[in-house]
Order: C-alpha cells, then structure tokens, then sequence
C-alpha cells in the first residue's frame, strides 16, 4: 500500500531524513518511534506531501506520489491527522466532521454513506454525538484529538497517519483512543502512528520502525522490537518508569 524507499528530506540543507525504507502493507498498524528530532513529523509531513523530498521514492498503491499535492493525497485515500490535531476551533463539532468529507473528493460517496460514515464516527467515539453543536474549541483536548481521527474518517481513508495522537492526553483517554485505532485497523483500516511513548506505540502497533537521526535503525514485529535489549535499554528501560 505505501512503499518509501531511500528517502531524503531537509530544511535548508540540514537533513532530516537520510535514505529511509519504510513499508506498510494493507491493512497493517505500524508504530514508529524514535526521540525528539529522529525525524518523526518530517516523515509524515513528507509522504502527506507537505514537503517534498529531495531524493528517495514514495509510493501509494503503486502511484508515485512524490510531486503530488496534499490534497490529492488525500483523495487517493492517505489521511493525516497532524500533530497538534489542527481542527477548526470556531466551528462546531459536526461543521467539522463535514469538512472531512471534502478530502475524500471525487471518493466522496453519496450522503447515505457520509451519513453512514458519521455514524460510525460516532459510534467510536459517542462523546463527539453528545457533543455534535458545541464549539470544538470548547472541547478537552482528548475530544479534540477525537474530532480530529474523526474529521480524517470522514475522507474514508484506506490509510490513516497520526502524529502523536497520545499528546498531552490524560491515560484514560489514551486508551480510549487507542482502543479506537485498534478497532479502526480490525475493520481492515491501514494505520501508521507516532507514538512517542515506545511501551504504547509496541502495545498498539504489530509492527515497528524505530528511527533515529533521519534512519530506520531497526524495525520488526512489535514482540520482536519490545524484546531487543538496545530498545529495551534506550526507549523501554527509561520509559517504563514514566510510562502510564
Ligand atoms: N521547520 C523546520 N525547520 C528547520 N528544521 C526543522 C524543522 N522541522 C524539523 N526540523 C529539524 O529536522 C529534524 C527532524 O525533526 P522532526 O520534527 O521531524 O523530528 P521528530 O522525530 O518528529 O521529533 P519530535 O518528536 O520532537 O516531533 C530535527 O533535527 C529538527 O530540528
């Protein structure tokens, strides 16, 4: 489904990404983790097309996407929910859930579906329904990051991409965000998250990819990952005692 190979991205000539190979298959959930400035959002920001690469390829169901725009990005089905969530806080809860429809574009189906689709929204997440004509930037920020998986499920992704959905979130409502991603991947939803926390992001994810300065420096099955004494010793070890 999305295939990056040797991918380079910078700002200004300081690199970012340095020749990264990164796969998710249909359907897959795939973690990745890394410290601060590994390259994380780069990464995400660069496949969504909100930054083009200098060298590498980037392929969505065999189309290179490379010079693609955001938008038809999205349209061809490869949602991002960005980092610091970025909904529209003047505008209601269902205005926004309405405005993902527009990123799925000539996928749109016809209301029933959207209808359907708004449902299942709400279905995952009943808070957004209780809420539906309050002003989104009155909601907690652990609703917000709810509205704002559900703005990207109004797109019907085939793949989804968070930017550190967990941030700033009270655990509670970690879980329940996280127990909607695991449901959302069940259904057959592609899904590739940042997870800052490397316990959650094995937790959540079947298969990982740990980067650091712009590399994959390892990647495998969760279980794999979890067990590998540098992870455990650089990401788990430290995290375990303020992991929630
Ligand atoms: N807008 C920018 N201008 C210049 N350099 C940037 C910019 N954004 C990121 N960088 C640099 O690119 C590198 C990768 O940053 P990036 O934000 O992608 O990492 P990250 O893994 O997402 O980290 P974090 O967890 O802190 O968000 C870092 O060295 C960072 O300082």
């Amino acid at each position: 489904m999305l295939e990056i190979k040797a991918l380079t991205a910078s700002y200004d000539g300081i690199h970012a990404l340095r020749g990264l190979d990164l796969r998710v298959g249909d359907g897959d959930l795939v973690a990745l983790i890394g410290p601060n400035g590994a390259g994380k959002t780069t990464l995400m920001n660069t496949i969504s097309g909100l930054i083009r690469p200098d060298q590498g390829e980037i392929s969505f169901d065999g189309a290179d996407i490379r010079r693609v725009s955001p938008h038809r990005i999205a349209r061809a089905g490869l949602i991002h929910v960005p980092e610091g969530r970025q909904i529209l806080s003047e505008m209601s809860v269902a205005e926004n859930l309405d405005l993902g429809i527009l990123a799925a574009g000539d996928r749109r189906a016809g209301p029933a579906a959207a209808a359907r689709q708004r449902d299942l929204v709400f279905d995952l997440f009943p808070i957004l329904a209780e809420r539906r004509w309050q002003i989104a930037g009155s909601l907690s920020g652990g609703q917000q990051q709810m509205l704002a998986i559900g703005r990207a499920l109004m797109g019907f992704p085939r793949l989804l991409m968070l930017d550190e959905p967990s941030l700033g979130l009270a655990p509670m409502l970690v879980s329940q965000v996280f127990e909607a991603l695991g449901r959302l991947n069940a259904s057959g939803l592609g899904i590739l998250v940042v997870e800052q926390n490397a316990r959650r992001a094995l937790d959540l994810g079947r298969y990982a990819y740990v980067l650091e300065r712009g590399r994959v420096v390892l990647h495998g099955t969760s279980e794999d990952i979890a067990r590998n004494p540098t992870v455990v010793e650089s990401y788990l070890g430290t995290l375990a005692a303020t992991a929630s």
